[in-house]
């Protein structure tokens, strides 16, 4: 029996991080990392045997999924509150939450598998700074808010800003992980986000100097009332 290669998403196991993602990974978490580590762990095994991400993610968990979400903490201030809508594998919540132990994360995700998974690696990483909701995100307006609201893969900006600027408090954003459609999708939506007492969007970028692709997001601010 020959040992498994952890590059090789048929075999599965942690893929071991570049040399690139490694330096990333050390300034980002920093002496969490091996917090991190534990969670891309679980990604490339459980979260993968059951169904959370596709196997060929294996190769790309660093760079693609973890790193990428892990940095737009660096938009949010010190000691703040974050509802992460639709986690999934905990993209970006777990990741925010493992890079940011000053952050109260809260995670709303509707399916229960994903629930019981997400809430298990919770526990074994020893995450206190993260709570689990099993909830659509339109279910929990009214009881769960926070300073920011984030998402990744959710849904389009023009529904995505009815499911998350309500959970945002008056003066807190909503922190949206696009890719290149971001600024089409915020000029259909714009009409919906002033609706709902969005102020205007903008198209922002975290990780540069960090990540080789900086990550693009939409950050929309909530406004105080008048
Ligand atoms: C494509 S997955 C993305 C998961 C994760 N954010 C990521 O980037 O890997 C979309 C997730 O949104 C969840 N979802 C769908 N509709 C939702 C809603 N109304 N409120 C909260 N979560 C929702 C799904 O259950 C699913 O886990």
């Amino acid at each position: 029996m020959t040992d498994a290669d952890p590059q090789d998403p048929s075999t599965g196991g942690a893929p071991e991080a570049t040399a690139e993602e490694q330096v990333a990974a050390k300034a980002v978490f920093g002496d969490r990392l091996d917090i991190a580590r534990g969670f891309v762990e679980y990604l490339a095994t459980s979260g993968i045997e059951r169904g959370l991400l596709g196997p060929r993610e294996v190769p790309r968990l660093w760079s693609r999924h973890v790193l990428n979400c892990a940095v737009i903490a660096d938009l949010m201030s010190q000691d703040s509150t974050v509802v992460d809508v639709g986690s999934g594998a905990g993209l970006p919540g777990l990741a925010i939450a493992i890079a940011r132990p000053d952050l109260q994360l809260h995670l709303v995700e509707p399916l229960e598998r994903r629930v019981i998974w997400l809430s298990e690696v919770v526990e074994a990483l020893a995450l206190g700074n993260v709570t689990v909701h099993r909830a659509r995100a339109e279910q929990v307006i009214g009881t769960l808010s926070g300073d920011y609201v984030t998402a990744r893969a959710v849904s389009a900006l023009t529904t995505l800003a009815g499911w998350t600027l309500p959970l945002a408090v008056p003066g807190g954003e909503v922190l949206a992980i696009k890719g290149r459609s971001a600024g089409e999708e915020i000029e259909k939506a714009r009409k919906v986000i002033r609706k709902l007492g969005g102020g205007t969007p903008e198209v922002v970028t975290a990780g540069q100097g960090v990540l080789q692709e900086p990550t693009t997001v939409v950050r929309i601010p909530v406004r105080s009332p008048a």
